[in-house]
């Protein structure tokens, strides 16, 4: 995108960090991530463009942006998975690569493009991924067959992860992220290729968790579930951060988030495929 995006109705930057005064420690809490001028480039690609943002602890956060905006090279930095060629990352106060035991600690992930031990059952998974966090055993035992219930994985519990369907894969790795009870989640697309039932279970997995005190961000670019779960909204396009903070702020005038998000990211008004003139039945 070689344009400044038009910022009609909703809030956009360029006024300084106002979603950092929002986000400012909450009852002594540090904020849940704290990102000072975040880069990223692979060969000439920038992929991520000198990100500030602050994302406050307890709420339901949604990182959203079009395609190729820089949302998984993002949260790939912020969960260590990806070392930044500049700026820094902080969660809950912790530095992610001078400290990255206790960020990992304290987070769950659930990555894009999902790799898992795919020769383990689900349950061996989640045995496994249990005693790598250091539970105990039986607590392991306990914990992973309630998510296993919950998920409604239970009956396919002793099947191996490759031959799980993809909503399985997102649901089992969902109870991987979740075992060690963190107080971050992070989740890359976890509504992507998931049927509407199982996307209800997750949705219901999530707000129980969020309910608790604990911070949930997960990207997407479907907008109406941003806007039916979150309350807290980062838009990315291009690499850089176009508005952030509470969602009735980044909505602003607009009649939907999906409105304002177009505003945003400047594709609102764009045509669709005037140039397509041989496309079509009448056409031949
Ligand atoms: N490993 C890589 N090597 C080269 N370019 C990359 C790599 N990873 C990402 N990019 C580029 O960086 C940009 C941002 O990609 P990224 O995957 O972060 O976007 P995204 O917002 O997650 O997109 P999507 O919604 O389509 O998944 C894109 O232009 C992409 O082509």
């Amino acid at each position: 995108m070689d344009s400044e995006p038009e910022q009609s109705g909703p809030v956009g930057r360029g006024d300084g960090a106002e979603g950092a005064a929002d986000a400012s420690p909450d009852g002594g809490r540090p904020p849940a991530v704290r990102i000072q001028g975040l880069w990223k480039k692979f060969g000439e690609q920038t992929a991520v463009s000198g990100i500030d943002l602050t994302l406050p602890a307890g709420r339901f956060i949604g990182l959203v942006g079009p395609n190729g905006a820089g949302k998984t090279t993002t949260l790939s930095m912020v969960t260590g998975l990806l070392r930044p060629d500049a700026g820094q990352v902080e969660i809950g106060g912790h530095d992610v690569w001078r400290d990255p035991v206790a960020v990992k600690s304290r987070i769950g992930v659930l990555p894009e493009g999902l790799r898992l031990f795919e020769r383990l059952s689900g349950r061996e998974l989640l045995g496994y991924t249990g005693r790598l966090r250091g539970l105990p055993g039986d607590e392991v035992d306990k914990r992973a067959g309630q998510l296993l219930e919950v998920l409604d994985l239970s009956g396919a519990q002793h099947k191996l992860v490759v031959d799980y369907s993809t909503g399985m894969r997102k649901k089992i790795g969902l109870a991987a992220a979740l075992l060690h009870n963190p107080e971050i989640l992070f989740l890359d697309e976890p509504f992507e290729g998931v049927d509407p039932v199982s996307a209800q279970t997750i949705r219901g997995v999530l707000e129980r968790y969020t309910a608790s005190g604990a911070t949930v961000i997960f990207s997407s670019h479907v907008m109406e579930l941003v806007e039916s779960l979150c309350d807290w909204v980062a838009v990315i396009a291009a690499g850089k951060i176009r508005a952030d903070g509470p969602l009735e702020r980044v909505r602003g005038e607009a009649p939907s988030l999906h409105e304002a998000f177009l505003g945003l990211v400047g594709a609102s008004g764009r045509g669709a495929g005037q140039n397509l003139d041989w496309l079509g039945g009448g056409a031949r």
